[in-house]
């Protein structure tokens, strides 16, 4: 099935109050399910008081931010993602990574417990959201921590990062929580980073790419090492079509000469902040 044609979407950005969010149930419930679907959150004004672990804080201009956030969200909707989005939380500055809040495959959502307790309030607006979708919703539960950052899903393989925020009580909880979608779930350790997707991701025919220093190669069938280090971050918008962020050009260009279509983002704001493409949004396909 495809997307709801651009055409019959609202022709002015999701923040000026004209795009369909999940403050309004009975459009919601009405709504076909799931197909390419993105949820997004718009960026907090207080982003800049967001978590950052691995990186030296610097500043950050909120405005840019938002004008990043929009045209990341032009470029999923060009490329025929239904995008919807999630209540504003301005009150919760890195909820914008709204990747680590959720993990959904083959129809059912498992709420994360993020590993960071001041982004747990995040959860609720997402749980809400998936279940409007018409997901069967799971959680991680009592002591475990799961971020979806540590999430990597490459066909029927899950693979799984113990980081800093994802636990072991976490990581097995899911082959229970995910078998039951025919996937098998790989731990992979890491080092150096905040999530296994700030490592490494996947490329459309499911070859894995990143960045070797951070990343226990020795559990991965082979990594394709990105020319620097935001290569490592690809969100799978089609059979073809990639999506990268601006601060990886080699990437990009040794990606267009193999035949991609490659659209760029420029994530600055969100980079201050240990973010990347891929946290911003949710991929339903
Ligand atoms: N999946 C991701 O890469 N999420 C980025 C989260 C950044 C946020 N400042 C955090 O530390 O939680």
């Amino acid at each position: 099935m495809s997307a709801v044609p651009k055409a019959q979407r609202p022709q002015a950005s999701p923040y000026e109050g004209s795009a369909v969010t999940w403050q309004e149930p009975s459009v919601v419930e009405s709504e076909e399910p799931t197909v390419r679907t993105a949820l997004v959150r718009r960026p907090s004004p207080r982003l800049a008081d967001g978590l950052v672990t691995h990186i030296d804080r610097t500043p950050v201009d909120a405005g840019l931010a938002a004008r990043q956030h929009e045209a990341y969200v032009d470029a999923l909707e060009s490329a025929g993602w239904r995008v919807r989005e999630l209540p504003a939380a301005d009150d919760l500055p890195d909820a914008v990574f709204v990747e680590d809040t959720v993990v959904v495959c083959g129809g059912l959502a498992v709420l994360a417990r993020p590993g960071a307790s001041e982004r747990r309030p995040e959860v609720e607006s997402m749980e809400q959201a998936v279940a409007g979708l018409g997901l069967e919703v799971a959680r991680i539960d009592g002591e475990g921590t799961l971020d979806g950052g540590d999430v990597l899903q490459v066909g029927t393989t899950v693979y799984v990062g113990r980081s800093g925020r994802t636990n072991e009580d976490a990581i097995c909880q899911l082959p229970r929580l995910l078998g039951t979608r025919g996937r098998h779930v790989v731990r992979v350790g890491l080092a150096g980073c905040l999530h296994l997707k700030t490592a490494m991701t996947a490329l459309p025919d499911g070859t894995l790419i990143g960045n070797p220093d951070w990343v226990d190669t020795s559990v991965l069938p082979g990594l394709r090492v990105a020319p620097e280090p935001s290569g490592a971050h690809v969100v799978v918008l089609g059979e073809k079509q990639v999506l990268i962020a601006a601060s990886a050009p080699r990437t990009a260009e040794q990606l267009r000469d193999e035949g991609y279509d490659v659209s760029v983002v420029d994530i600055s704001e969100f980079e201050k902040m240990e973010g990347c493409v891929t946290c911003l949004s949710v991929l339903i396909p």
